[in-house]
């Protein structure tokens, strides 16, 4: 095992924009990114750690000590700060797209990835809601979800759907497209 892995070549992906990922809580965009991260050798980075790691709160604090308003007021700073480094790729919030500013971020800056599911699969996929302070009631979730559908087909560059589809499966259709589009380079060393 060991030495098959030893065997592969390895894998360098140089990206020629930022690439976005964004959809609902549950789509998969954390673990997408991370996965593609991982087989292309590309960096990554998740918008809510980094976010927690700038202010040294969980999500779920800054909810509860600032509001949602404040929440969205770190996350467009950290937004506009990830669009300026070198291209990554970056697992954004699922409300990412409710800022006007964020979407012409999104679109001016880099290529966005939607990953699409419906507010039932992802309840589904998410065992723990505690750390998702907008994702606690399912009706309100389905809700949420149908009002942000046009924000994220505003700003998508690409749409994936991803019902009954495992994160490689989904991680391989984004590494396909992205090299067809230009903006995934891969070595192979
Ligand atoms: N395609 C998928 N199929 C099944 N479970 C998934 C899929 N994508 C993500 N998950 C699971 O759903 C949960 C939320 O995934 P995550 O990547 O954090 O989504 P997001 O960042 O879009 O909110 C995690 O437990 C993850 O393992
Ligand atoms: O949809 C949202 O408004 C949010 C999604 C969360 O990220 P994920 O989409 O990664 O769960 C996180 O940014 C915060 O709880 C708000
Ligand atoms: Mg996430």
């Amino acid at each position: 095992m060991r030495h098959e892995a030893s065997r592969r070549p390895r894998v360098v992906g140089e990206l020629a924009r930022p690439v976005f990922f964004v959809g609902f809580m549950g789509a998969g965009k954390t673990s997408v990114a991370r996965r593609l991260a991982r087989t292309c050798g590309v960096a990554s980075v998740d918008m809510d750690t980094y976010l927690e790691r700038r202010e040294g709160k969980r999500v779920k604090e800054i909810f509860a000590q600032a509001g949602e308003d404040g929440f969205r007021a770190i996350e467009t700073d950290v937004l506009r700060e990830l669009a300026g480094k070198e291209p990554l790729l970056v697992s954004c919030g699922g409300g990412v797209v409710k800022r006007d500013e964020n979407r012409a971020i999104l679109r001016d800056a880099g290529f966005v990835v939607y990953l699409k599911v419906t507010a039932d699969e992802a309840k589904s996929r998410i065992s723990d809601t505690s750390t998702r302070p907008l994702f606690q009631d399912l009706d309100v979730a389905r809700k949420t979800s149908e009002e942000r559908l046009p924000l994220y087909a505003e700003v998508a560059d690409l749409t994936i759907d991803t019902a009954g589809k495992n994160v490689a499966t989904i991680a391989r259709e984004v590494q396909s497209a992205l090299e067809k589009e230009g903006i995934l380079c891969l070595q192979r060393k």
